[in-house]
């Protein structure tokens, strides 16, 4: 048998990352924290809505979720243990101003106070997100986001963060996936606060984007220099072109063009007109939605495969779409259903860079729900890790072709309350056992700490 030669391939790494590029994981605040009544937190949409019968997956609910609320130093230390540069977490509106409006709750406001001394004191950079879907349930007994008031309250709550927490955040993110917000929130209901009145969807999704520039002005004015906004985009696979700009327009034009170009597009403001006159649109409004930001976070998982077909019926999340399907991908799929397509992420960082440049990105979530087991106290979640490498080659691939990529955030560090999915869906790189709530690190968060470490793969 001949000497087996041994290669280091740890030095060798074949994918360099960027000198400096920032590797992290995310997670939302009502997803983990729990703690849903402690220190004068008050209820927000979801903890109505995932008490509503038959909106969630068993009626689990964020009562508990993983208690990050009470565990928060041992999940920064299994952040410091995975080498990851960076964090981002949601701030969760009710437990800062309980009525979404007045002064705030100072043990709120102490708890993330700790979170962000924790995390300095691992050497880990707090990357905030002001808003994750938890709106206080007083400001939607007033209408929520279709009442263009909450975009004036949104900014409010933003300068009470800042001030509080400005001296050590430096990177703030204002809202995370206004399209979930406003399409699966106000239009198809299958998220908070779970209404099916597609007419206002269209008027939710432009108070969030007001609520957006408000807060961005209030941030800057505070002195913010890194600010930005979260979206969940996807670039359009079909084989025709109609079907795809109709939903490339619904997904992801209707925010990146009034954030980045101070317009609505023109289509879109068409299709629409079935739903709506766009006369909540105030004079001023685009100048303010359109303040200049300093990063656009990306939240992607996989692409849309759309068609065309006459007679088809308008998809609920999509208001607007009659005449296109959605068949699906043929491609491996992930335990959501979603198709594995990393390329799908060159061809948007790409697109993004070419469509709207002078922006930099940051991809502030994507990862994969696989089914796991845990087995003599490991998880060998291979989907999981497979999905993760081809998505940062895929990233890579971006960079290579002159993207300004900053950075990586994998979604998510803990396997969490999953929305309507409530906790049978896990996209941890640490596993959670709910009952216990022990955290396991998982094969792909091993794998992730060597490519953290080396900066590349
Ligand atoms: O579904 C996985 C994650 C959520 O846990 C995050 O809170 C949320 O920011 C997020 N966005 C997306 C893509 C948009 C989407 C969300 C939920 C359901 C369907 C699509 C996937 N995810």
């Amino acid at each position: 048998m001949s000497a087996q030669k041994s290669y280091n391939l740890q030095d060798s790494g074949v994918l360099r990352f960027p000198e400096g590029f920032v590797w992290g994981a995310a997670t939302a605040a009502y997803q983990i924290e729990g703690a849903a009544r402690d220190d004068g937190r008050g209820p927000s949409i979801w903890d109505t809505f995932s008490r509503t019968p038959g909106k969630v997956h068993a009626g689990h609910t964020g009562d508990v979720a993983c208690d990050h609320y009470h565990r928060y130093p041992e999940d920064v230390r299994i952040m410091g243990d995975l080498g990851l540069h960076a964090y981002r977490f949601s701030i969760s509106w009710p437990r800062i101003q309980p009525d979404g409006a007045g002064p705030a709750n100072p043990r709120g406001l102490d708890f993330y106070d700790r979170l962000v001394d924790e995390l300095q004191g691992g050497g880990i950079t707090p990357i905030v997100t002001l808003y994750h879907w938890d709106l206080p349930q007083t400001l939607e007994d007033r209408g929520g986001w279709t009442n263009r008031e909450t975009a004036e309250r949104f900014a409010e709550y933003a300068a009470i963060m800042y001030s509080r927490l400005g001296d050590r955040v430096e990177t703030w993110t204002t809202l995370n996936e206004p399209w979930c917000s406003a399409f699966l929130g106000y239009a198809s209901g299958i998220h908070a606060p779970g209404r099916t009145e597609p007419e206002v969807s269209f008027a939710a999704a432009h108070h969030l984007l007001l609520g957006h520039g408000l807060a961005v002005q209030a941030l800057r004015a505070a002195g913010a220099s890194q600010i930005g906004i979260t979206l969940n985009l996807a670039p359009v696979l079909s084989d025709d072109a109609e079907a795809a700009s109709i939903v490339d327009g619904l997904q992801n034009r209707i925010f990146l063009d009034p954030v980045l170009r101070g317009e609505y597009p023109a289509d879109v403001v068409e299709r629409a007109g079935r739903f709506t006159d766009w006369s909540f649109v105030k004079d001023g409004d685009l100048e303010i939605i359109s303040q200049p930001i300093d990063l656009l976070g990306v939240n992607y998982y996989n692409p849309q495969t759309v068609t065309g077909r006459a007679g088809e019926p308008a998809n609920p999340v999509y208001p607007g779409s009659e005449g296109v399907a959605f068949p699906g991908a043929d491609a491996p799929k992930t335990a959501m259903g979603w198709p594995v397509q990393p390329f799908g992420l060159t061809d948007l960082l790409v697109r993004l860079s070419h469509d709207y440049p002078g922006t930099p990105l940051i991809i502030t979530e994507n990862g994969a729900a696989f089914d796991d087991v845990v087995e003599d106290g490991q998880v060998h979640d291979v989907g999981r890790l497979s999905y993760l490498d081809g998505h940062l080659r895929a990233a890579h691939a971006a960079i290579e072709a002159g993207v300004d990529l900053r950075g990586y955030l994998v979604w998510s560090l803990l396997d969490n309350f999953e929305w309507a999915e409530g906790y049978r869906k896990r996209f941890g790189v640490v596993h959670v056992d709910y009952n216990t709530q022990r955290r396991t690190p998982k094969d792909s968060a091993l794998w992730y700490r060597e490519v953290v470490r080396r900066n590349g793969l």
